[in-house]
C-alpha cells in the first residue's frame, strides 16, 4: 500500500484517532488553523472600535432623538421649535424657543482660564470673565515673609556679614546689577539723544537728591479715606478658617493670629513646585480655588450640580503633560463636572480677536508666550514659553527705584501689600514711551494692617522705562530662583511603553534653550556652557529603529553605560566595540535613545530659557513660517499683544520698532497690535474660550466626559484633543 496512507494516519492527521475502546480522543470540535498569509483582521481598524468615537456617535443619536421629541411637543403647543423664521423685512430670525435652548446651554458652559497669577473664570452668558488672584492663603506657623529668617525680596546683598545701610543702597544687589543698570541708562541717553530728545544730564541727581530727604507723611486711620478692608479673622484663633482664597487671602493682616501662608499653586505656567513638597497639597490646592471661584463668582454651591456643567479649560501652548492631566483629573474627578475640553491659550486669543492667522505673544505675570496660528492650528515648531512677566518687571522696577533711595527703603515683595503696592506702583508709572523719561513727581499711600497710613512723596525719571526694558534685555531680572524646586514633587512625563521623556517641544524653544544655556544660570547659581540641544541631534524614532536593528542582526548590542570608541579595561581600544560597520570607516557608537531623550530632557530643565523677547518672537516667526516667504509676511503683519503685561503704555509701538530694526528687509509690513475692538488683552484667550464652547455639540467633538474619564484616564485625550497628545 505504498503511497496510500492507512486509515489510522488519516485519522490522526484529523484529530480523530480512536482510543482501543473506539471512543474519540477528545470531544472538543478541532478547527483547522487559518492560511497565515492571507491573514486579515479589522481590529482597532473602524472608529466604532474606539470607546471616544462611539461615545460621540451615541450621543449625537441621543441628542436627534430629544430634538426630535422636543420638535414634537413643540408642535402639539403650537410653536415652530429650533428654526429660523423669516421676518417681514426677509430676515432670518430665531425662534424663542430655540433662543432659550441656547441661553440654556450656554448657562451650563464654564470657561477657566487660570494663570500665574490670576484665574478668570466665568460662564457661556457672560461677556467678560471675572478675575480673582489664583492663591490660597492655609494656616502656617509662619507667614512668607518670615520664612527664611525675615529674607526680604528683592534681596539685600550682605556685605561682610551686614546689609549695607540705607544710605548706601547702590550697593544692595551686587555689581552686576549696578553694572547693567548703569550700561542701560547710558544707553538709553544715548537712543534719546538719537531720537532728538532733550536729555538734561543731572536728571538722576535730581531724583537721587529729592527721595533721600523727603520724609513720609502720616495719615491717622480714620481720616484716610481709601483704607483697606483687612480679612478679619474671629477673636479665637481656635475658630479661625484652614483657608482663605482669591482676594481675601491677599488681605489677610502679616502678623495674624494664626498665621496664614500664601501659596501660588501656578509658577511659571507649569506647578508651583518651589513652594510644595507633595503633589496632594498641590492638588487640592488648585481644586479648592477653583471650588470657592464656582461658588463665590458664578454661584454655583452645590458641587453636585457640576455634572450638567461643561468646562473649556485653558492650557499653555507649550503645556506640561503632567500639569494637563492633573487639571483634568481635579475638574472631573475631585470636582464632578460633567464634560471638560482642553483648548491651547495662543489659539484660544485668536478666536477671541477673530483672527485666523496671527503671532500671538502673551506676556503674562511670570510667563511670556510666543505662538504662531494658522487657520485654527497652533504651529508646533513656532512655540516659546520665555520664563518672565509682569512679575519680573515689578521686581526689577522697585530694585531700580530702590537704587535710586526710593524713600520706602524696607519695601518687601513677600509681604502682601507691598506686593500690592509693587503692582500698582508699576501699573501706574512704568511706560516704554520715552518721551515720559523725564523727572516726574509720584507718590503713594503705605497701607498696612494695625499701623497708620504713611503717604510716600518720591521722583522717578528712567526707572519707568528700563525696568519694561527688560523684555528686551533680560539679564537684568532676576533668574537665581527660577529653577529652584524643579522636578522635585512633579516627575517628568515619560512614555508608557518606552519611558522616554513626552512632553511637548518645539524646534523654535529649542535654539531658545540653546542660546540660554551659553549664558544663564542653571539651577545652582554657576555658569553652564551650551549644550547641544539642537533638534536634528535627537535621532528620529525610524533611524533609531533601524539602527537597533542593524546591531541586533550583526550582535553587535553593546552595554547600555558602554559607548564605542571609549577606551577598553586598560586604556586599549576595544576591538569589540569599534568595529566599524558596512563600508564606513567610522566606528559605529550605539546611543540608547531613551537614555539620550532623558539627559536632554535633563539638560532643559536645568536652563532658563530666557531670550530678548524681539529675538524670540524672530525665532518663532520662521519656524511657524517654515520657509514660506509669503507666510512669514502674514506673521509679521498679525503679531498681537496679549496678557497683562502687554498693558504697559507704548510697548507695542516699541516693539513694533525694535523688529523693524532687526528685520529692515519687512519694514512696515511689520505690524504690532491689541486685540481688535478694544478688546482687554487680558482676558481676549477667555473670549475665545467662550466662542469655542458655544460651537454646536456637533461641531466640537473634543469633549471628555466623565464615563470616559473614569474608564481611559488621561489616555483619551489622544483621541479628544484638537493639538496631538
Ligand atoms: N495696566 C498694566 N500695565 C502693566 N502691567 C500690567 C497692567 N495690568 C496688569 N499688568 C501685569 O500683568 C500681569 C498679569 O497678567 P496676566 O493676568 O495675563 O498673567 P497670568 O495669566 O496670571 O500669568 P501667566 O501668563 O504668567 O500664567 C501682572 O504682572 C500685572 O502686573
Amino acid at each position: 500500500m505504498v503511497g496510500k496512507k492507512s486509515g489510522r494516519a488519516l485519522m490522526r492527521e484529523e484529530g480523530l484517532e480512536r482510543t482501543d475502546n473506539n471512543m474519540e480522543t477528545t470531544s472538543w470540535p478541532q478547527v483547522a488553523p487559518i492560511n497565515q498569509k492571507n491573514y486579515y483582521t479589522e481590529f482597532m481598524k473602524r472608529e466604532d472600535q474606539y470607546l471616544a468615537f462611539r461615545t460621540q456617535e451615541e450621543e449625537a443619536r441621543n441628542r436627534m432623538i430629544q430634538e426630535a421629541r422636543d420638535k414634537d411637543r413643540a408642535l402639539a403647543l403650537g410653536v415652530q421649535p429650533g428654526t429660523v423664521n423669516v421676518n417681514d423685512e426677509g430676515v432670518a430670525e430665531e425662534t424663542t424657543a430655540s433662543v432659550a435652548t441656547k441661553e440654556a446651554y450656554l448657562s451650563k458652559l464654564i470657561i477657566i482660564h487660570p494663570g500665574s497669577q490670576n484665574l478668570r473664570i466665568g460662564l457661556g452668558t457672560d461677556a467678560l470673565p471675572k478675575t480673582v488672584p489664583m492663591v490660597i492663603a492655609r494656616k502656617w506657623k509662619e507667614s512668607e515673609s518670615e520664612e527664611d529668617g525675615g529674607e526680604p525680596k528683592p534681596k539685600r546683598l550682605k556685605v561682610d556679614g551686614i546689609v549695607p545701610a540705607a544710605a548706601n543702597p547702590e550697593k544692595w544687589f551686587g555689581e552686576d546689577f549696578a553694572n547693567q543698570y548703569q550700561a542701560m541708562c547710558s544707553e538709553l541717553r544715548t537712543r534719546m539723544r538719537g531720537n532728538k530728545r532733550r536729555v538734561l544730564p543731572n536728571s538722576k541727581e535730581l531724583v537721587i537728591n529729592f527721595n533721600r530727604r523727603t520724609p513720609y507723611d502720616e495719615i491717622t486711620e480714620h481720616n484716610d479715606m481709601n483704607r483697606i478692608e483687612w480679612t478679619e479673622l474671629p477673636s479665637n484663633p481656635k475658630h479661625a478658617p484652614e483657608y482663605f482664597t482669591g482676594q481675601a487671602a491677599l488681605r489677610i493682616p502679616e502678623v495674624s493670629n494664626p498665621r496664614y501662608k500664601l501659596f501660588w499653586p501656578i509658577r511659571n505656567g507649569m506647578v508651583n513646585e518651589k513652594d510644595y513638597r507633595d503633589r496632594s497639597q498641590i492638588y487640592h490646592d488648585i481644586s479648592k480655588i477653583f471650588e470657592e471661584a464656582f461658588k463665590r463668582e458664578l454661584g454655583i454651591s452645590r458641587l453636585k450640580d457640576l455634572v450638567n456643567y461643561k468646562c473649556v479649560f485653558l492650557i499653555p501652548d507649550l503645556y506640561e503633560r503632567k500639569y494637563v492631566e492633573m487639571m483634568l483629573d481635579i475638574l472631573i474627578r475631585d470636582l464632578g463636572v460633567g464634560k471638560v475640553c482642553l483648548q491651547q491659550e495662543s489659539l484660544s486669543a485668536t478666536f477671541g480677536a477673530g483672527y485666523s492667522i496671527s503671532c500671538i505673544v502673551d506676556i503674562g505675570a511670570q510667563k511670556t508666550s510666543i505662538c504662531c496660528v494658522d487657520e485654527g492650528l497652533c504651529i508646533e515648531e513656532s512655540r516659546i514659553n520665555l520664563k518672565m512677566g509682569g512679575a519680573d518687571i515689578s521686581e526689577t522696577f522697585v530694585k531700580m527705584m530702590l537704587y535710586d533711595h526710593f524713600p520706602y527703603a524696607e519695601i518687601n515683595l513677600k509681604r502682601r501689600y507691598d506686593y500690592l503696592l509693587a503692582e500698582e506702583l508699576k501699573q501706574k508709572y512704568c511706560s516704554m514711551d520715552e518721551g515720559d523719561v523725564t523727572v516726574k513727581a509720584a507718590e503713594f499711600h503705605l497701607r498696612a494692617a494695625g499701623q497708620d497710613t504713611r503717604l510716600y512723596h518720591f521722583k522717578t525719571y528712567d526707572e519707568t522705562m528700563l525696568s519694561v526694558m527688560g523684555l528686551f534685555k533680560p539679564s537684568i531680572f532676576e533668574q537665581s530662583s527660577k529653577l529652584e524646586g524643579r522636578r522635585t514633587v512633579i516627575p517628568r512625563s515619560v512614555d508608557l511603553y518606552d519611558g522616554s521623556p513626552n512632553d511637548p517641544i518645539s524646534s523654535a524653544q529649542l535654539v531658545v534653550i540653546e542660546a540660554a544655556g551659553g549664558k544663564t544660570a542653571s539651577v545652582n547659581g554657576t555658569q553652564e556652557s551650551t549644550t547641544s540641544l539642537a533638534v536634528n541631534s535627537t535621532p528620529s524614532r525610524t533611524q533609531q529603529f533601524n539602527l537597533l536593528s542593524r546591531l541586533k542582526d550583526e550582535n553587535e548590542l553593546t552595554p547600555r553605560s558602554s559607548v564605542a570608541g571609549s577606551p577598553g579595561p586598560e586604556g586599549t581600544p576595544n576591538p569589540d566595540r569599534d568595529t566599524p560597520l558596512g563600508d564606513s570607516d567610522q566606528p559605529l557608537i550605539f546611543r540608547d535613545p531613551v537614555l539620550e531623550k532623558t539627559k536632554q530632557a535633563e539638560e532643559r530643565d536645568k536652563v532658563v530659557p530666557i531670550m530678548p523677547l524681539d529675538h524670540a518672537i524672530l525665532e518663532s516667526l520662521s519656524q511657524g513660517a517654515r520657509g514660506d516667504d509669503r507666510k512669514m509676511r502674514d506673521f509679521f503683519g498679525g503679531i498681537m499683544l496679549v496678557g497683562g503685561g502687554s498693558k504697559t503704555p507704548a510697548l507695542l509701538s516699541f516693539l513694533e520698532t525694535r523688529l523693524r530694526e532687526l528685520r529692515p528687509f519687512y519694514g512696515k509690513e511689520i505690524l504690532v497690535g491689541p486685540p481688535p475692538r478694544d478688546f482687554d488683552p487680558q482676558v481676549v484667550a477667555w473670549k475665545g474660550g467662550s466662542v469655542f464652547g458655544r460651537l454646536s455639540p456637533s461641531g466640537n467633538d473634543s469633549w471628555v466626559n466623565q464615563e470616559e474619564y473614569e474608564k481611559l484616564g488621561a489616555r483619551i485625550l489622544v483621541h479628544k484633543c484638537m493639538f496631538p497628545w
